[in-house]
């Protein structure tokens, strides 16, 4: 059996995209930007041989590591992570669930801040991603921009004249660019219109996705919504397509659904949330799925200013270390479902007894 990694320095935190800040933070969770890069000496992933893989990654590394300013980036290196590790890094969204699957010579790089990783070997060779939290697709920007221009310095990738960098996905060819943004989104379920909305958006060729990506399921009343294609588009033009045009489209009628809620059935409503944050509080086990469930309720309620005394910094934590991952490595040991259902109702009941002292449910 693989040995757990020491990832405790980031057990203990949330990473930026839940630092629950920045613009529109009571319904934009994170803008998270990606681009797709591959090196111009390799074929790509799918023609690789494993040797190609080593040696891509190899390349990589050296590479990076021998950067100035990338002294504080962690690398890790995937193939040698027990299963939790692996599941950990998925759920802090700093490696992809394919990623985590795969066979042979694949890492990623961290920075301490969690705000950015790149990860080696995934459909691509390269994979960046910038988080940021909040609304604020232009600072992202400002930051993979110079990542990007930083690693293009210290390695070759693969760019066509005419049609831009080339990646294993015709979708990403061009800029290779996914600006996606996540959203809470829970008025808009209750009331029933998520799918109008959602339809509206296949129009104009954006895609909703779920918490973990492609093939996710909505979970928490989360959905992360981007560009669906690439080609033919300037990276300002996709940035402001999702971030002017689409996202603040959606803000606007989650706000209205709210709005709508606490008009018509302020009463059913506080009743509801203050439920979920009295079963969050009380429950003696509890699976992630429900966690989630009623997290949600918690974390309109606080936005509507129906719930006082717990901060949504906390919830978007609680939302994050209740995931079976994260449970186990904040234990230290591997937990079966059953034992982390316990173990996760005991972890909210301290931690929100710590917010909210006995009986503060107002
Ligand atoms: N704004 C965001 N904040 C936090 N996490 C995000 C955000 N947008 C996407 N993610 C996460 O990033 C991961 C990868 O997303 P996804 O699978 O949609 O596509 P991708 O890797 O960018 O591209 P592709 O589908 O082209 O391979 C998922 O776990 C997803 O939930």
């Amino acid at each position: 059996m693989k040995q757990q990694t020491d990832f405790s320095s980031l057990a203990k935190s949330s990473g930026e995209w839940l630092r629950g800040t920045g613009p529109e933070s009571d319904i934009v969770i994170s803008s998270r930007i990606r681009l797709a890069r591959n090196l111009a000496d390799f074929p790509f992933i799918r023609r690789c041989s494993d040797e190609d893989r080593d040696s891509i990654e190899r390349t990589v590394r050296a590479r990076m590591e021998a950067m100035e300013d990338w002294k504080d980036i962690r690398y890790i290196d995937i193939e040698e992570l027990s299963e939790v590790d692996r599941q950990f890094l998925v759920e802090r969204q700093l490696i992809s669930r394919e990623i985590a699957d795969a066979d042979g010579s694949r890492a990623v790089a961290v920075d301490p801040g969690e705000q950015y990783s790149v990860m080696v070997n995934e459909e691509d060779h390269l994979r960046i991603q910038v988080m940021q939290s909040g609304l604020d697709l232009q600072a992202a920007w400002a930051t993979i921009d110079s990542l990007d221009d930083r690693l293009e310095g210290a390695i070759l990738y693969a760019f066509h004249e005419k049609y831009g960098y080339l990646t294993a996905c015709p979708t990403n060819v061009g800029t290779g660019l996914r600006v996606s943004v996540m959203l809470h989104l829970p008025a808009l379920v209750i009331t029933r219109q998520i799918d109008k909305v959602f339809r509206s958006m296949q129009r104009i060729n954006v895609t909703v996705r779920g918490l973990y990506g492609e093939g996710s399921q909505y979970s928490g009343d989360f959905y992360q919504v981007s560009n669906q294609v690439t080609l033919g588009h300037s990276e300002q033009a996709l940035l402001s397509l999702v971030g002017d045009e689409v996202v603040p489209q959606i803000i606007q009628y989650e706000r209205k659904a709210r709005a709508f809620l606490v008009e018509q059935n302020q009463q059913d409503l506080h009743d509801d949330v203050s439920r979920a944050l009295g079963i969050l509080h009380t429950a003696k086990k509890i699976s992630s799925e429900e966690t989630m469930h009623y997290l949600s309720k918690v974390r309109m309620g606080v936005n509507l200013g129906l719930i006082d005394d717990v901060q949504v910094a906390t919830i978007n934590k609680l939302f994050i270390h209740t995931q079976p991952a994260h449970l186990q490595k904040l234990h230290g040991r591997v937990l079966g479902s059953s034992d982390r259902n316990v173990q996760r109702a005991s972890y909210l009941q301290r931690h929100l007894h710590g917010e909210l002292g006995d009986g503060e449910l107002n």
